[in-house]
Order: C-alpha cells, then structure tokens, then sequence
C-alpha cells in the first residue's frame, strides 16, 4: 500500500496494491502497522457501509466530544469525498480536500478527528464502507452546510441539479457559527 500526504498533511490518501489475476483481484485494505506508521496511533471500533443514489450529497458530518477519524472506501460506484479541517490550532484551519474515490482506483481515505466528512455520488449508485475511530454517538453529530460559502467546496455536481440532502443536513450549520475542535 502506498501512503500519500495531501494538501492538508494529516489527510492520506492510500493505494492499495491491487493482485490481478484470472479469478479476479486481491488486496489488502487494512494493515494496523503501516497505518499507525503513518496516519498515527488510531484504533478502530466500528465499521459502516452505506448505498446511496445519484447526486445524494451525505455530510459534511462529524462528533464533537466523541471525535470519530474514518478511514473510508467506495466499494461500488463512484463519490467526490470532502474533508474540512475544523481543528483551530491546525494550519490548514477552514481548508477543505476533495477527491474522486471510486471502485476502480480502489483508493482510500484517511481523514483524522478534528474534520467535517461528507461525500457527493456521481455514479448511477455507490457503496461507501469505512472505519471508525470512535463509535456513533447520536446526541453528539453535527452537520456543517455542504454549500457553505466560506468554505467555497468546488463540489462536481452534475449539470443542473442540485445535490439530494438529508433533512438533517439541509439544516447545516455554517463554517462561521459550527462548532470547532
Ligand atoms: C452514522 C450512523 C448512523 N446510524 C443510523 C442513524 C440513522 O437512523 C441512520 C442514517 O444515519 P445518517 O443519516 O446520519 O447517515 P449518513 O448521512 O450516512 O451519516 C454518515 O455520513 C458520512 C458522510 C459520515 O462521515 C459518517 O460519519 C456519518 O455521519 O443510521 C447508526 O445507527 N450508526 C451510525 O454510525
């Protein structure tokens, strides 16, 4: 697996190492001592997966006294995944990055605590499976506006419509008033 720091360092982009061959491919998608090497010291208690249609927009989501790190994939399909750093003594404090995870590059994220998530599907459907480095934690989940203009996410929408939220997040706080790590 290859481990890639990207415009804001603490979050990493890793590719696995794809095993082709006449029954299919194999490969690795966890390893706790190349992750600790170099993501950090983070162990994980909950994996998710989810499905959403086309143009679903989920997030920009996080837990505040419960800080959550993710570690996340597409499995099927395609997404434009997002990680805001919320973290006031970061110096990439208010930055945002944004990639194209998808079923064939494999890819997968890691995004620290301290960071808003979201993601934007731009495939007919997709599957998104993740780890977590802290459970759900109900009462503690926040939803920062996925259109906010401060945070000015050149999200790739697809042409003439506007992304399919949420209720909750169609009540996203702004980057100004959300509550910071
Ligand atoms: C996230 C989550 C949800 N749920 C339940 C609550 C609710 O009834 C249903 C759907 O929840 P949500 O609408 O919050 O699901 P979703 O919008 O997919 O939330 C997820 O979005 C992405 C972007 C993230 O980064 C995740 O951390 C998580 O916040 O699933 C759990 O039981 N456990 C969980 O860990």
């Amino acid at each position: 697996m290859e481990y890639q720091a990207l415009a804001i360092p603490d979050v990493v982009l890793i590719t696995p190492k794809v095993f082709g061959d006449e029954r299919g491919f194999f490969m690795e998608t966890f390893r706790e001592d190349e992750f600790i090497k170099h993501c950090g010291p983070y162990r994980f208690v909950q994996d998710n997966h989810s499905k959403s249609k086309q143009g679903i927009l989920r997030g920009l989501h996080y837990q505040h006294r419960h800080p959550q790190g993710k570690l996340v994939r597409v499995t099927h399909g395609e997404v434009y995944d997002v990680a805001v750093d919320l973290r006031k003594s970061s110096p990439n404090f208010g930055q945002w990055v944004g990639l194209l995870l998808n079923a064939d590059n494999k890819q997968l994220l890691w995004i620290p605590p301290g960071f808003a998530h979201g993601f934007y599907v731009t495939s007919p459907d997709a599957e998104f499976q993740y780890k977590c480095t802290e459970y759900y934690s109900p009462g503690d989940e926040y939803s920062l506006a996925w259109n906010d203009a401060d945070l000015a996410i050149d999200w790739p929408l697809l042409p003439g419509k506007t992304p399919l939220l949420s209720e909750k997040d169609t009540q996203g706080d702004c980057f100004h008033s959300a509550v910071k790590f």
